[in-house]
């Protein structure tokens, strides 16, 4: 864990994101049943604890037919017998799809293929079996997913079939957001001097996407007192602060850290927009996230510094990385990264216009933000935060 005394370095922004998510030991585990897992993370790996299918199964509704034709109809199978019995040569069994299919089957026949008459069943040889084979798709111990992952729909699918009934899955992270400001209203229409909290919604939606418990909010006024009472107030593990993050007169977040003796991990980013962000941790073990008033560089500290630390706290695997041509005109980064909002294209990122630190309409009409590195020209490769 690198440090840094406050206000006195800028960290690369790539530097910044792999601190936020590196600084982090993964939350305790728990068990959840299975059906309510859905968008956990996994503790440990989960394993098969049965094979898949579990026996010989049908494949197609029809006859399950021993040596060669034509077959005298002895008997039917449907699914969830448990003893099919045996099927002697020269002799059909009706089965139905999932059934188990008779010891001495050689293959399933379709209805569609047959034709029935006096108890006979005629049918040209068979050229497909129609068998599912036991342990065909799982063995029993198969790795079925690796700590880490998320589930999802698909995933507890395969893991329902693996016989799982619970899933020890990664406690999610508390969080409580701090909105500062004397001039931010919860709700209604701002009066003079007045500005609605734009950041709070995002921050949240942002919060629980990412895997974390739903947060709370609370508003607190440009005070000092209020603004360390709002972070020393036990429950979280972590506290993201909005606003407060800069060098004004009302901006006391620095100050209130510094009493509360916390370590700054990162304390301004070279980027554009965000630059005042900030992540310390304090005596105790919680996480401070610091995200800039400004709505759109809000977003950014939340995509640079909050969601990576949520990815630790969750214990996650690392998100695969994405990257896309960036098309179109844009303004080139300069010497530090900008974000730029995008829309994506097929097989490109195209700039949204008029995107600028305090303004939400770019962002909110984008499907991403691309990383935009010194250097980067149009139609180059740029990494995409998703949103
Ligand atoms: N002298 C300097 N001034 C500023 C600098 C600087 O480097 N030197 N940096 C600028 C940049 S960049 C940003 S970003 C802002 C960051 O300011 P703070 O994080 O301290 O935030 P505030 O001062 O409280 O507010 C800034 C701006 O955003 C509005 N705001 C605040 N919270 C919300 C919210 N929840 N929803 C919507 N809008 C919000 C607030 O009303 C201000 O307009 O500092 C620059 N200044
Ligand atoms: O970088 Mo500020 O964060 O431009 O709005």
């Amino acid at each position: 864990m690198t440090l840094v005394e406050p206000h006195t370095s800028t960290t690369n922004w790539y530097e910044a994101r792999a601190r936020a998510r590196g600084c982090a030991n993964p939350r305790p585990a728990e068990t959840v049943p299975l059906g309510s897992a859905i968008g956990r993370v996994l503790a440990d790996a989960v394993h098969s604890r049965t094979m898949v299918p579990g026996f010989d199964t049908a494949a197609m509704d029809g006859y399950a037919v021993a040596g060669s034709g034509p077959w005298r109809i002895a008997g039917r199978v449907l699914a969830g017998t448990a003893d099919p019995g045996r099927v002697e040569a020269g002799a059909a069994v009706e089965i139905a799809t999932g059934a188990p299919v008779p010891d001495g089957t050689s293959a399933v026949i379709p209805y569609e293929e047959t034709a029935v008459a006096g108890g006979v069943l005629e049918a040209p040889a068979p050229q497909r079996r129609h068998i599912r084979r036991a342990g065909e798709d799982l063995r029993r111990g198969d790795v079925l997913a690796d700590a880490g992952r998320e589930l999802t729909p698909t995933l507890s699918g395969l893991l329902a079939q693996g016989g799982a009934d619970t899933v020890a899955v990664r406690r999610r992270p508390v969080v409580r957001i701090v909105v500062t400001g004397d001039e931010v209203v919860q709700a209604g229409l701002p009066q003079a001097g007045q500005v609605r909290d734009a950041l709070g919604p995002m921050v949240v939606a942002l919060i629980e996407a990412a895997g974390a418990a739903p947060p709370s909010l609370v508003p607190v006024p440009d005070e000092f007192s209020r603004l360390r009472e709002a972070l020393v107030r036990e429950g979280p593990d972590v506290l993201v602060v909005t606003g407060s993050s800069s060098v004004g007169r009302a901006d006391h977040l620095h100050a209130v850290l510094a009493e509360l003796g916390a370590a700054l991990l990162v304390d301004g980013v070279a980027c554009r927009p965000g630059h005042p962000q900030l992540l310390a941790s304090l005596p105790g073990g919680r996480w401070v996230v610091g995200l800039p008033g400004n709505p759109f560089a809000g977003l950014v500290g939340a995509l640079t510094l909050l969601v990576p630390l949520l990815d630790g706290l969750l214990g996650r695997a690392a998100r695969p990385v994405f990257r896309l041509p960036v098309v179109g005109a844009v303004r080139a980064p300069g010497a530090i990264t900008r974000l730029q909002p995008v829309r994506l294209g097929d097989g490109v990122a195209v700039p949204v216009a008029d995107a600028g630190p305090a303004r939400l309409r770019a962002a909110a009409d984008a499907d991403g933000v691309a990383v935009l590195e010194p250097g980067w020209e149009p139609g180059a490769l740029a990494e995409i935060l998703r949103f």
